[in-house]
């Protein structure tokens, strides 16, 4: 992990990325006291979310130039469609959201804008521009959980979030976290170096980062949404 540049694209984005990792949301979330509509919500529109960045992570396989970048990405891809996604459908379940309800529930526009940009980088750009539009949900998430499970105020008995802060703490989680982060750090290395920052690239790699930190914000506003309305 030579490269280092995972630190500096959070450095650079500290207000947005806190705004993300500690948002209302999740504080809700941790404590018990979110809305089980909104949930439901986020459940249904993260189900759709996933489809989407299952397809960003096969795109990864094709934008890659090494035979192990493609097997790291074709593993992840492999993990979300056979396995994150029938775990995700099970535990939609029960909440009483079945699979087929949400296939077909219209996609909210914060959801298309985050997963379609997410796809939009990995088009345009090269396997680096993709992965720094992806960190922020892969990593982002790992660190979500950390937070969650330590933090003083987090209700863990009978809180009805219970299996959502432990699936995101657990460490089989965090480890295929810290293995796209290693990825990263690697093709971060192989295409700019190992000073991110002196790359020409560093602004537009910056740029996409703190955008899909802010889609990701977007996202848990509209988990939000439904109290509000
Ligand atoms: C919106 C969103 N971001 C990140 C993750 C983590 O995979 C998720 N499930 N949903």
């Amino acid at each position: 992990m030579s490269a280092d540049i995972y630190p500096h694209l959070k450095a650079s984005c500290a207000d947005a990325w806190e705004a993300y990792i500690h948002h209302a949301f999740c504080r809700q979330l941790a404590n018990g006291s979110l809305p089980e509509d909104c949930f439901r919500h986020y459940l249904t529109q993260d189900y759709l979310f996933l489809i989407h960045f299952s397809r960003a992570w096969a795109l990864a396989v094709a934008k890659a130039e090494h035979l192990d970048e493609m097997r790291h990405a074709v593993t992840v891809t492999d993990a979300l469609l056979n396995h994150e996604m029938a775990l995700h459908v099970k535990y939609c379940a029960e909440w009483g959201l079945t699979e087929d309800q949400m296939a077909e529930v219209a996609e909210d526009p914060a959801n298309i804008a985050y997963t379609r940009y997410v796809l939009d980088r990995g088009h345009s750009g090269d396997l680096l521009d993709l992965l720094v539009a992806l960190a922020p949900c892969v990593i982002g998430y790992a660190e979500i959980g950390a937070w969650m499970v330590k933090h003083p105020d987090t209700r863990i008995e009978g809180n009805p979030y219970r299996a959502w802060i432990e699936m995101y703490s657990d460490a089989e989680y965090q480890e295929v976290a810290a293995g796209a982060r290693g990825l990263i750090e690697k093709v971060a290395e192989r295409r700019i170096g190992a000073e991110p920052i002196a790359s020409g690239r560093w602004n537009t790699l910056r740029q996409t980062f703190e955008t899909a930190t802010r889609l990701e914000i977007g996202f848990w506003d509209m988990g939000l949404a439904p109290a509000r309305g």
